[in-house]
């Protein structure tokens, strides 16, 4: 905030007193003119035009609550001058209806749609408070602002720099992911007002010496129903403990928290409950077009893929469930460069990455691939232009946020939702909820399927094989672990479709779905078990959730049926030749009752062994070409020459390709096997070797070695045993040559080690 200079005694006196004055001032129109307990400030009328503000005769004040400007409120000049000079003028009506009763120190529960400036409603009354209460440096943490995530508490922190610019409190962004915390720790105590995320704000009170909130006049919880929730219930506990019970404590969000515990939690003396909204037709912003339309699991990305290309000039953002999926989907969208530029935001990135993408995201044109990480608060510069949800949210709450990412303030935005046929459930809740979804259909002419692209994509590119693969297990993990059964349910899957559709050319094992298809037996630890077990990261995103593997109803797995109902009549170009409106009877939002029709029927999948090699990696075959060079996994079988990414696209040329490369696949893991079997019965063999040789006194050590081959004093340089393995091989760890093993070999061959065993057996039997 602002650094004022050096002034002469003089000078700081007046101003204090000046100050002091207008402190003064404005307590006694606050008080004059509170606006009584629960009522509500929107139901009065606004000030006649030119009326006098501020002090009038008499020592009468005007009136504040039901103003519609800032400037008819009680606020110090500083922070009028810090609204003027952002050009903020006219309030919104959550900052009509919360600033007046907060303003004179009451708790508020506030509610408002997403985009309509819940942000000011609570910054401006922390920096009023500590204004009037005279705070500086030597007074420590007057005001704390929690924010769920790091951009979002970058966002307010900026927010906070503009109201208080022409003030002299010091405030700190205060973010995991940073490395700076020993040198936070040296500032800390002299913060007034800290924006920052829960575990960092106990990490500072568990580690910063010194460090006291006992002082705290004003907390602010921002979304204020996540931090209350599950996931950030015990360090929201430890924080809330080490903070004085008396205070401000002024809670917003779109989707606000009703539990009474949760209040009691925090302590809430008689909260104003402000929700603006609540009578509104509906719960999201009334610019905001949304649209939702059926995307079977495995044509998600192809019509993923198709509507980037269709919207070129756009600003989009794309939600996906998991890390590993926007990690998939972004890379392998980069490289079949769609000509727009890409972009990927999640929680495993680290912070300077996610501010830079964040930053990046706010001035261009361009997809932004995201976990839910984004969908909460951020208000990105230039208008969104389009938010789309490939994987269901979890609940209305997270759509309604999701979507509040665009339509903001005054803009207006789109929004699309892919739903499987399974989680049509959602749209119904949805319209309870009072949002106004619109039903249409994607027009499958200009649909341009891309898993082709994807499994050429996975051959070229060795490492996007994992990545799929990571994107499949996470993807249906986090279905599995979805509360909401309702809507969610991973046995309803086309699972190999869906593992086809990523370009990956066997469906992976999934360790929690097989338990229960494949009946009891278990498995050993696979490459693929472990694949799963270090995806449980990406489960950990989901607070409050523990894997339940093996909770499954003794059921088959049912499947969708491929053909769904997706129109194809004649498209205009661009945006509106994409998406259709559905025909639904009435002409515009499809009804609960025509989502059944909507839904296909299943059939049941045969209970189908899938035969993969357990111990080997996915695509960490090493292969040699004729020059003995390695070549990437699976080059053997799908020579880049040999693959016509056009002839992908057809339907059938691609199930052949599929077909062939399973059957090739086949052929190698049966080569596979002789050659493990080979191998095994070498090393039994040397291993009998060298117990008779140990039994017969010839160590294995240097002396041993001597005894054997001779001394390198003789000028004879053994050639060092080196013993090689492929990836595939149970033994692939062993690579470092043993050079201490008294016989080398790689200078005898199985037969020469036979005989040698059979006459060291022999000679021992004599
Ligand atoms: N009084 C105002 N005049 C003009 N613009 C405003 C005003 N109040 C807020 N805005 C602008 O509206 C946008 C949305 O505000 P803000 O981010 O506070 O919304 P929000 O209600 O907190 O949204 P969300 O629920 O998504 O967190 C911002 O760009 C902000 O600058």
């Amino acid at each position: 905030m602002r650094k004022s200079k050096p002034k002469s005694k003089q000078t700081r006196r007046d101003r204090h007193e000046a100050e002091q004055e207008e402190i003064s001032k404005l307590n006694q129109w606050i008080d004059s003119q509170k606006p009584d307990s629960g009522t509500n400030p929107l139901s009065l009328p606004p000030l006649p035009k030119d009326a006098p503000i501020g002090p009038l005769q008499d020592d009468k004040f005007s009136r504040y609550s039901g103003v519609t400007m800032f400037k008819e409120l009680p606020l110090s000049k500083r922070t009028q001058d810090g609204l003027k000079r952002a050009n903020f003028s006219k309030m919104t009506d959550i900052q009509r209806a919360s600033l007046p009763h907060s303003l004179c120190g009451r708790d508020i529960l506030g509610a408002a749609k997403t985009g309509s400036g819940k942000t000011l409603a609570f910054i401006i009354p922390i920096v009023e408070k500590l204004y009037k209460e005279r705070w500086g440096s030597e007074d420590g943490v007057g005001g704390i602002i929690i924010s769920p995530t790091r951009e979002l508490a970058g966002q307010l922190f900026d927010v906070l720099k503009t109201v208080g610019k022409f003030h002299n409190f010091s405030a700190g962004l205060l973010i995991g992911g940073r490395k700076e915390v020993e040198m936070e720790k040296e500032h800390v105590n002299a913060l007034n007002i800290l924006v920052c995320t829960p575990g960092r704000l106990l990490q500072h009170m568990d580690e910063t010496p010194n460090f006291d909130c006992s002082q705290l006049q004003v907390l602010v919880l921002d979304e204020a129903d996540r931090i209350l929730d599950v996931g950030f219930k015990k360090t929201l506990n430890a924080i809330v403990a080490q903070l004085p019970k008396r205070r401000q404590t002024l809670l917003f969000s779109a989707t606000q928290t009703k539990s009474i515990q949760d209040l009691a939690r925090l302590s809430l003396k008689d909260p104003e409950y402000i929700s603006v909204h609540e009578d509104a037709e509906t719960a999201t912003p009334n610019r905001l077009q949304q649209t939702a339309m059926i995307v079977p699991l495995e044509q998600k990305l192809d019509m993923l893929w198709s509507f980037v290309k269709a919207h070129l000039n756009s600003k989009i953002l794309v939600f996906l469930s998991s890390c590993k999926q926007v990690k998939f989907v972004f890379e392998a969208f980069k490289k079949l460069r769609p000509g727009i530029p890409l972009k990927c935001l999640h929680g495993r990135m680290k912070q300077e990455k996610r501010m830079g993408i964040y930053s990046q995201f706010c001035e261009s044109h361009s997809v932004l691939f995201s976990t839910d990480v984004a969908s909460r608060g951020l208000d990105f510069n230039k208008a969104v232009d389009w938010v789309v949800q490939v994987d269901c949210p979890d609940d209305v709450a997270s759509y309604i946020h999701r979507v509040g990412r665009t339509a903001r303030y005054l803009a207006g935005g789109r929004s699309v939702l892919f739903l499987m046929p399974s989680e049509m459930k959602m749209l119904e809740k949805l319209q309870t909820a009072k949002i106004p979804v619109q039903f249409i259909k994607a027009n499958t002419k200009r649909l341009q399927p891309v898993s082709g692209l994807l499994s050429a994509l996975l051959v070229k590119y060795p490492d996007m094989q994992q990545l799929a693969q990571r994107a499949f297990i996470t993807y249906l993990r986090s279905i599995h672990i979805q509360k909401d059964k309702e809507v969610f349910d991973v046995l309803k899957l086309s699972i190999e479709e869906f593992s086809a559709s990523l370009g990956l050319p066997m469906t992976p094992k999934v360790r929690f779905l097989n338990q229960k298809i494949k009946g009891k037996k278990a498995f050993g630890k696979s490459a693929l078990l472990e694949s799963e077990d270090s995806e449980k990261e990406d489960a950990a995103e989901i607070p409050g959730e523990k894997l339940d593997i093996g909770n499954f109803r003794e059921e088959s797995v049912a499947r969708l049926k491929e053909n769904l109902e997706i129109g194809d009549s004649e498209e205009e170009d661009g945006e509106k030749g994409f998406l259709q409106t559905k025909n639904a009877p009435n002409g515009s939002e499809a009804k609960t009752g025509e989502i059944e029709d909507l839904v296909p029927a299943t059939r049941v999948l045969k209970k189908k062994k899938l035969k993969i090699n357990v111990h080997r990696p996915v695509g960490t075959r090493v292969v040699f070409d004729e020059e003995g060079n390695t070549l990437p996994p699976l080059a053997r079988v799908a020579d880049r020459k040999n693959v016509d990414n056009s002839s992908l696209l057809d339907q059938d040329k691609r199930e052949g390709y599929y077909k062939n490369m399973r059957e090739q696949m086949k052929h190698v893991d049966k080569e596979d096997k002789v050659l493990d079997r080979q191998r095994r019965r070498e090393k039994r063999i040397k291993e009998k070797m060298k117990r008779k040789i140990g039994s017969m006194g010839l160590e294995e050590d240097g002396e041993g070695e001597d005894d054997l081959s001779g001394s390198e004093g003789e000028g004879r340089k053994r050639k060092r045993s080196k013993i090689y393995f492929d990836s595939d091989s149970d033994n692939a760890e062993m690579t470092e040559s043993k050079d201490n093993v008294g016989i080398s070999t790689d200078s005898i061959s199985l037969a020469d080690q036979e005989a040698l065993a059979l006459k060291l057996l022999s000679s021992m039997h004599s």
